[in-house]
Order: C-alpha cells, then sequence, then structure tokens
C-alpha cells in the first residue's frame, strides 16, 4: 500500500465492503492488544480477513488477528476492528488510521477505541479499566500527526480542534454502566498517553510521564482518535491496565506483550459486557440493509 492515500482510495475500500455485506454500521469499535473477544459478541456477523480486503493494511503483532467482522449488538450495526496497525509495525500515521476513514465513508458516526496500556498512576491496579478522559498524543506532538500533508477538505478542516474529545454523555452512560454491573471498584477515568513503541518506558521516561499526569501509557489510540475527530465522529475509549509501568530501579519485574495479553484474557467478559451495553443504551439511527 502507497504512503500518500487520497479520498478514492478509502472510497475504493467502502465500496467494496459495502457491496459485500448488507449491515450499516453506525458504531465501529477497534479492538486493543488480546482484546479481540469483543467481536465475538456481534450477532449476524459477515467477517473479512483484512488481506481480502482491497487496499487494507495489515496486522502483524501477536493478539490482533487481523480481521473486520460486521454485525449487530443488540439490535445496532457496529463494524469491529480485530486487529489494529501500530506505527512501530512500520506503517505510516496515515496505514494505521485508514479504517477510521472507511469507517465514516460506511456512514459510522461513532468510534470506540480500547486498548492494553501500562497504568503511572498509583491508585490503579492490574485489571482496572480505564475511561479514556482525555489523551496526550507524544509522536503528535513530536510532529507525527496522521493529518499531516495535504488536508483533505472532504474529510474535515485543517485545524481540527482537540478539546474535548472524548464525549461527556458517552463517559457517564458508562460509569452509570458500569455501577449497575456492580464493576465500578476497578473502574477509574484518566489520561491516556501514547508513545511510539515497541520498547516499553525506561524508568526515567515512566517518571516523566507520571509527572505529567499521565495516568496510563500504550503504543497506540491517539492517531486513530485525531482522526475520527477531524472527520466529525463521535469518540469513546477505555484502556484495559495490563500492567504497572515500572518507577522505580528497587522493582526489579518488566512488562512483556505475553503479560498484557494475560491480562486482557482476564476482563475480556466485563469488557464485552461493557461495550455491548454501551452501544445498545447509543441514541442511533439504525438501518440496516
Ligand atoms: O493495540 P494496543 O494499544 O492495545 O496494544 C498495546 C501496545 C502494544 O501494541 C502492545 C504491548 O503489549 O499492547
Ligand atoms: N507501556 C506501553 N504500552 C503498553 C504497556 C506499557 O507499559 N502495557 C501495554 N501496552
Amino acid at each position: 500500500m502507497k504512503d500518500q492515500i487520497c479520498y478514492d482510495d478509502y472510497q475504493k475500500t467502502a465500496s467494496w465492503l459495502l457491496s459485500q455485506t448488507q449491515h450499516r454500521p453506525k458504531v465501529a469499535i477497534i479492538c486493543g492488544s488480546g482484546l479481540g473477544m469483543l467481536a465475538d459478541a456481534l450477532k449476524c456477523q459477515d467477517s473479512f480477513p483484512y488481506s481480502d480486503i482491497p487496499g487494507f493494511p495489515q496486522s502483524t503483532v501477536q493478539g490482533h488477528a487481523g480481521r473486520l467482522v460486521f454485525g449487530e449488538l443488540k439490535g445496532k450495526t457496529c463494524v469491529c476492528m480485530q486487529g489494529r496497525f501500530h506505527m512501530y509495525e512500520g506503517h505510516s500515521l496515515c496505514k494505521t488510521t485508514f479504517p477510521v476513514r472507511v469507517f465514516k465513508l460506511l456512514g459510522v458516526e461513532t468510534l470506540i477505541v480500547t486498548n492494553a496500556a501500562g497504568s503511572l498512576a498509583d491508585s490503579y491496579q492490574v485489571g482496572d479499566i480505564m475511561i479514556i478522559k482525555d489523551h496526550i498524543n507524544f509522536p503528535g506532538l513530536a510532529g507525527l500527526n496522521p493529518l499531516n500533508g495535504p488536508n483533505d477538505d472532504k474529510f474535515g478542516p485543517r485545524f481540527p480542534p482537540m478539546s474535548g474529545v472524548y464525549d461527556k454523555d458517552l463517559r457517564k452512560i458508562a460509569f452509570d454502566l458500569c455501577k449497575s454491573m456492580g464493576v465500578s471498584q476497578f473502574v477509574q477515568e484518566g489520561v491516556y498517553c501514547m508513545v511510539g513503541g515497541p520498547n516499553f518506558e525506561s524508568i526515567a521516561e515512566a517518571r516523566l510521564l507520571h509527572r505529567l499526569g499521565v495516568d496510563a501509557v500504550g503504543m497506540s489510540t491517539a492517531p486513530e482518535v485525531v482522526v475520527a475527530t477531524h472527520c466529525g465522529m463521535r469518540v469513546f475509549g477505555l484502556s484495559l491496565i495490563t500492567n504497572k509501568v515500572v518507577k522505580s530501579y528497587n522493582d526489579t519485574e518488566s512488562v512483556n506483550h505475553e503479560a498484557v495479553l494475560e491480562v486482557s484474557k482476564l476482563r475480556s467478559q466485563t469488557l464485552q459486557m461493557l461495550v455491548t451495553e454501551l452501544v445498545s443504551r447509543m441514541d442511533i439511527n439504525n438501518n440496516t440493509t
């Protein structure tokens, strides 16, 4: 896939998908590392390996199956990415966010992003679910932004605001749902920070992020959210805290990807239930043909 992607490229992929499925999703869900089971809750599935979808990038990370799944969650039509694209895989940011613009052209209005993340906040525990209140896009601050290059006005403005991006109403609904599900003791709300990866943080880096007010750190999400916001989508995000980031030179533990995937499994049912109930409460105009 080429690095400069134009409107026609997104359009071709969207048209192909619309010709292959009757589903017309209003909600898109991106599954984080080890969180692909979110798609298992979809009823009446049509699924497509990324390798079969014209123009789609390919997933290379363990825990990211590489399948686009269409289906219904409690009667609401959704499309779910089982596997996302990360900058550290060698994809340009245009490629990592390619599906988001395709979703826009499919008619998607709300994007739900999920990820596995390490916690910096001292009060967080492994297995906590963090409702994302805001993000720090470190690569973005350093000039690595998926919106770099000529702006396509068909998608959105040259200088999109990024304040208030994570929808307040959806966050409130999610909180209330967690209370009614009896899981609020391990639900947090906080700031997610994207770093480039693929290495985990050094202790000095972890301390820097902690001082900056970061609650959880990961290697994705921010570029997808920037592109979704640019094209006018509503955004909701969840981080699953899979590890505590090592902040002390006395700490002998270290993180690894396998441990991240193990913790993801542990909370899979709760996350699935939360996302399903959240979607079922969304005010969306379903039209499924
Ligand atoms: O796709 P996400 O952000 O959930 O993946 C996280 C960040 C790295 O890709 C990986 C590290 O274990 O998990
Ligand atoms: N750091 C960065 N990304 C991550 C982590 C982490 O500790 N855990 C899961 N993804």
